[in-house]
């Protein structure tokens, strides 16, 4: 877990660096005696505040390795608060520090008690900037608790599960697997008065048909061989809770009257019982199969598929969500890292690229499994697109265009075809040219040195 108040002392002087360590009582204090030190300092335990002496070697007379190391501490973790300690007699360079981004400066030599509060005061403030950021990112990329996207289509679903949490009314979630539908019944369990209660799930589609019964709606000793004791079934143990049915689409027509006859009379008779035991509970469905395309085929009940769908909500496919790819991509990297104990910083271009081109066929589901298996495996700093192995190949293979067409944000549309086409023309250009470079660019029009710059940025090998 990480320690919020951790003070970094940046100084080459061993003595007033063991000065510095023992009066921030308050602080768990790290040091570092030069630029390397402070940035791998920095990485490994994200100081809030960083008191930084400005004479570090190679240059422990002047300012230049100091505010050198102000720059990238900057870069690198721009929330964090530099303080700069500096001699009486340069002002200027604090003033520069300043503009480079420090936070505050301090004049030598140095008063611990006045020190200390201004160190407490950065860090304050550092707290609370970044109690803003976590709530500013909560309201805008998380719709409700635990779901991220910022796309107006998952923005109307959170809406609509909003509005019917607090009702008894049946909802039918819809959607592709791996879109959260089981996400968002249990947001819908979450939002509403049933929350003291359990979210009881089933999916209809991984149990045997003569188990499901039994697995439904309980059963009395006896009732058939191996049945040696009274059970529960799923319904009765959701009672005063949520009844999630996953996969309702594959409800076997006889389970499908019984379920039916459950909704409207709302009591059950466990198997080989004769009495009827009243269940409140609220109903969730979901499937990804199309249930008015199964009721033509006579395979799903009308009756019942009214019952269910009093309530409708459609999870939008990923790839018709815009952005929201990026938005999951960015939250799973740094939930996987801190689960991995990984620094991975974030995605280089080409990642991006095919993140955004790739058509994700298995929704969220498989943005969660690719990034993971990325922070597991990648040996860099930053993911590529073939850590993710989403290869410019495999991005061609999942054949970008009809993504072009979907995308919600007409800017990425044109950009996404504007890139399909040159992949395809680089392509046929070096295939005309059997791989030579200079024959390719001259049939493209380009130069060499262009030619190279697209063949690295879409990542195109030459045989
Ligand atoms: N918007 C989202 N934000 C964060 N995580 C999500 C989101 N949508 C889905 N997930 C995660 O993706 C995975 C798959 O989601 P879920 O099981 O809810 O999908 P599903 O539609 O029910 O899939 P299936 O139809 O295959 O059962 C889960 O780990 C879930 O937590």
């Amino acid at each position: 877990m990480v320690n919020n108040k951790i003070l970094l002392v940046v100084e080459d002087d061993l003595g007033l660096q063991s000065q510095l360590r023992w009066c921030f009582d308050e602080f768990e204090v790290e040091v570092a005696a030069n630029r390397q030190e402070a940035l791998v300092q920095i990485r490994q335990h994200q100081p809030s505040v960083v008191t930084l002496d400005l004479g570090l070697p190679p240059d422990p007379g002047g300012t230049r390795e100091g505010l050198a190391t102000l720059e990238e501490i900057v870069n690198i973790a721009p929330m964090t608060k530099v303080i700069i300690i500096t001699g009486n007699d340069d002002r200027n360079s604090a003033v520069q520090a300043i503009n480079l981004g420090a936070y505050d400066f301090y004049l030598k030599p140095v008063d611990p008690t006045i020190l200390v509060l201004v160190v407490e005061r950065a860090h304050r403030l550092w707290e609370l900037e970044n109690e803003n950021q976590r709530l500013q990112q909560i309201r805008h990329h998380s719709p409700l608790h635990g779901i991220i996207g910022n796309s107006n289509l998952m923005l109307q679903a959170a809406q609509t599960i909003e509005k019917v949490a607090l009702t008894n009314a049946t909802v039918l979630i819809l959607g592709e697997s791996g879109t959260g539908k089981e996400l968002f019944a249990r947001a819908l369990h979450q939002l509403s008065s049933r929350i003291p209660n359990r979210l009881v799930a089933i999916n209809c589609a991984a149990i045997p048909e003569q188990l499901l019964e039994s697995e439904l709606f309980g059963y009395e000793q006896g009732a058939f061989t191996g049945a040696i004791k009274q059970t529960k079934g799923k319904i009765e143990c959701a009672h005063g809770g949520t009844l999630f049915l996953d996969e309702i689409g594959d409800l076997p027509l006889p389970l499908q009257a019984k379920l039916l006859r459950f909704l409207q009379e709302r009591v059950i008779e466990r198997l080989g019982g004769r009495e009827e035991i009243p269940v409140d509970l609220r109903v969730v469905c979901a499937t990804h199969q199309d249930l008015e395309q199964k009721i033509t085929q006579g395979l799903f009940r009308p009756d019942l598929f009214y019952r269910i769908s009093e309530i409708t909500i459609s999870l939008p496919p990923l790839r018709d969500r815009g952005n929201d790819v990026l938005l999951l991509a960015r939250t799973f990297l740094s939930q996987f890292n801190r689960e991995f104990n990984k620094a991975i910083r974030g995605f280089t271009r080409d990642a991006t690229t095919a993140i955004t081109h790739y058509s994700w066929p298995g929704n969220v589901r498989e943005v969660e499994n690719r990034i993971k298996r990325a922070v597991i495996m990648a040996e860099g700093r930053q993911l590529t697109s073939a850590d993710l192995e989403l290869d410019t190949a495999s991005v061609n293979n999942a054949d970008i265009f009809p993504q072009a067409y979907h995308c919600e944000n007409a800017v990425t549309t044109l950009r996404i075809a504007r890139e399909t086409a040159e992949i395809r023309t680089i392509r046929r250009a070096l295939q005309y040219a059997n791989g030579k470079i200079s024959q390719a660019a001259k049939l493209l029009d380009v130069t060499r040195p262009t030619l190279y710059s697209l063949l690295e940025k879409y990542q195109i090998k030459v045989d």
